[in-house]
């Protein structure tokens, strides 16, 4: 496995990468990386319209934004396992709440 596993790596798609390290989906402005796993990295970043400042559930401004490559391990069968945990106990228990979940291009992303 190469040390750009799940990651934004310089020989993909440039123009791609370029769109989601800046303004995903035109609601989130990335900001720096947070850390990267076993299966993808973590950014944080901000909403672009709306959000609260203070605010931590559906209206928060700083998020997180996770992004894993469709060809990094664990991830040729489908959304990633752990949607289905935030899908479940996202907003409860101390979890995150879960801001948008779908497919970027190559990655699986999640906010
Ligand atoms: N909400 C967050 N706030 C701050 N840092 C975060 C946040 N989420 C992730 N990180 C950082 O990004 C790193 C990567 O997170 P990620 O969820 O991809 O992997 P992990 O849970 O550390 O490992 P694994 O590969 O087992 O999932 C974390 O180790 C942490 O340093």
């Amino acid at each position: 496995m190469g040390d750009d596993c799940g990651g934004l790596s310089a020989n993909r798609a440039v123009g791609q990468e370029k769109e989601i390290l800046h303004l995903f989906q035109r609601r989130f402005m990335v900001e720096r990386k947070l850390g990267k796993g076993g299966f993808g990295q973590v950014f944080v970043g901000r909403r672009v319209n709306g959000g609260n400042e203070r605010g931590t559930g559906s209206d928060a401004m700083e998020v997180a934004l996770k992004f894993e490559h469709r060809n990094s391990k664990g991830c040729n069968d489908g959304p990633p396992y752990e949607w289905q945990v935030y899908n479940a106990l996202g907003g409860s228990h101390g979890v995150h709440k879960v801001h948008y979940k779908g497919k970027q291009g190559d990655y699986d992303a999640m906010v």
